[in-house]
């Protein structure tokens, strides 16, 4: 049977890569394109079962109240997600048994590999900094992704009884050390030309480890979505990261 589901934020940059990939998964029908102005209601309509929603940071949170409290079971990559965010959406999830939604930093299976390498890496190492690198039109800093990073290599290096990095700079400008992320200084450059790039540098006496993905192209984030919808419908309750759909 087909699943049918909707992509919310359909022409965005990369909504509109995903509306390509539903329509060309035999397994599912789109049944319902959502952008800036549309109804909510249409979903419920077109009896969507999975909401792929791609949008903005000011707009996840009124889509996901509409879908979870519409029996919609949501796949979400939009940023701007803070712990009051995630208790808001596990309230939701309690009243709604049975309904799973799958929120990914990152749908780039490679971008999910660069983070559990960083993870691993993360207790073996004294110093480490993320930069992260992205188009210029991009919403919000530091990214999801990095944000993400930097918060599992802090759980990693404090559950590894690592103190906590020494930042030896007392002059300069303030921002020149990047925002900190649970004490892990993440850099965001915005460049016209980029895409979606991201490296964890770790540094030790006399040596470092770079892990470096980049996203070249929105389709890189394809086969995460996709997946993302399959498994969403048998996994009730929130799933935080594509990680756990993969075998890794
Ligand atoms: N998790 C991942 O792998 C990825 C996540 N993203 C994230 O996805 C989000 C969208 O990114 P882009 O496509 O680059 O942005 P974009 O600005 O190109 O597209 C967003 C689209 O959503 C529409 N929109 C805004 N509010 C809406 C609402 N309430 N209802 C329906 N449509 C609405 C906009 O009109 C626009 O067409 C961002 O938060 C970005 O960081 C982007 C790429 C990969
Ligand atoms: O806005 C983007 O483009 C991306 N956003 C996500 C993030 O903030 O991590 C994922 C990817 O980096 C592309």
């Amino acid at each position: 049977m087909t699943l049918r589901v909707a992509v919310i934020g359909a022409k965005g940059r990369i909504g509109s890569e995903a509306v390509k990939a539903v329509e060309a998964a035999p397994d599912l029908e789109l049944v319902a394109t959502l952008g800036r102005g549309s109804k909510p209601e249409e979903l419920t309509e077109a009896g969507v079962q999975v909401a792929v929603e791609l949008t903005h940071p000011d707009s996840v949170m009124p889509n996901l109240d509409y879908c979870l409290h519409h029996g919609i079971h949501v796949v979400t990559g939009t940023t701007g997600w803070t712990e009051d965010r995630f208790a808001t959406v596990r309230g939701w999830l309690d009243e709604a048994p049975g309904l799973g939604l799958l929120i990914a930093p990152n749908f780039s299976i490679g971008a999910v590999l660069g983070m559990k390498f960083a993870q691993t890496a993360a207790k073996y190492f004294e110093s480490v900094e993320v930069v992260e690198l992205h188009h210029d039109r991009k919403a919000d800093a530091p990214s999801g992704t990095a944000t993400r990073t930097a918060q599992l290599i802090a759980a990693a290096r404090a559950e590894a009884g690592l103190p906590p990095q020494q930042d030896p700079t007392t002059h300069g400008l303030p921002g020149a050390r990047g925002a900190d992320v649970d004490g892990v200084p993440v850099h965001a450059v915005r460049l016209r030309g980029l895409l979606a790039h991201q490296q964890v540098m770790f540094g030790d006496t006399g040596e470092t480890l770079t892990i470096r993905h980049d996203s070249l192209h929105h389709s890189s984030f394809m086969p995460g979505i996709l997946l993302g919808v399959r498994k969403v419908v048998e996994t009730p309750g929130l799933t935080l990261g594509l990680e756990n759909f993969l075998d890794l």
